[in-house]
């Protein structure tokens, strides 16, 4: 197991692929763990690329603070990181609030981010009611009190109706109520749409058809931004497209990793 100790937080992180290899780095969503990358990285090239994942605080096996967190936070965490395992010149793969951490991370640190692929997310996720709203369920009743609504944002009915649905399930009620609130607090504090605009990177922008969190003309509106960027739309998936078409996933993002890598 990997623990990076970042005198302020300390973070669990895996590197999986060919140690020599292109760094792609991924950021996960709210209420998920760096697992949500595991059918994607089963699927993408075993040399000339080097993996790398975290728990962003307040999940998986990474500490988790009080809440709440601000945007600034999560993204100087990963900024953290990447020096610590000196990192540079990734492919940056962000999904919903990773996807805001991508964003971030690119307008604070060029150098470390060559490329960004903006998956399921937004300049801007949702209100700051709406997320006033989820803060105070998780604080009167934890996460399980938000799981049935966030399933149907997250999943398709044919993909709930799995069992492997229930492990998904499962990961987000098991997420700490600390985290969950600390990272709700950065969503509902982050508009990113001037910084984003100002980005010239080469950009991949994947939704899904059926995702009730960040809906396709969100993820492409963000993604047109920047200039020069490219849009995927998945078919039959939610706002976790890794989990639910991981073939087609993998396919879109290795044909953009290749273009961009060394
Ligand atoms: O709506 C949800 O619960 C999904 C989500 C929004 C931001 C994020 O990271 O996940």
């Amino acid at each position: 197991m990997n623990i990076a100790d970042l005198e302020d937080i300390r973070l669990h992180y895996r590197i999986d692929g060919d140690p020599d290899g292109a760094p792609v780095v991924f950021a996960n969503s709210l209420g998920t763990d760096m697992r949500l990358w595991d059918k994607v990285l089963a699927r993408l090239p075993k040399t000339g690329l080097k993996y790398i994942r975290y728990d962003k605080r307040g999940h998986g096996l990474s500490e988790c603070p009080k809440p709440p967190y601000g945007m600034g936070t999560l993204v100087r965490d990963v900024e953290r990181l990447m020096d610590h395992l000196a990192i540079r010149d990734a492919v940056f793969v962000g999904l919903s609030i990773g996807g805001m951490i991508a964003q971030g991370l690119a307008a604070k640190r060029l150098d470390l981010v060559r490329a960004m692929v903006l998956s399921n997310t937004g300049a801007r996720i949702a209100t700051r009611e709406i997320w006033a709203q989820r803060i105070a369920d998780a604080e009167r009743g934890g996460v399980v009190a938000l799981a049935d609504a966030t399933m149907t944002r997250w999943f398709t009915p044919a993909f709930r109706a799995t069992p492997e649905f229930t492990a998904w399930r499962n990961m987000l009620t098991r997420t700490p109520a600390d985290g969950y609130i600390g990272c709700s607090h950065a969503i509902a504090g982050t508009d990113f749409y001037a910084t984003t605009a100002a980005l010239r990177l080469p950009t991949l922008g994947i939704a899904g058809s059926e995702d009730g969190s960040t809906p396709p003309d969100l993820v492409r509106e963000t993604t047109e931004l920047v200039p020069g960027s490219q849009f995927h739309l998945i078919r039959k998936a939610g706002h976790l497209p890794c989990v639910e078409a991981p073939d087609e996933y993998a396919r879109v993002l290795n044909d953009f990793i290749i273009a961009q890598a060394h």
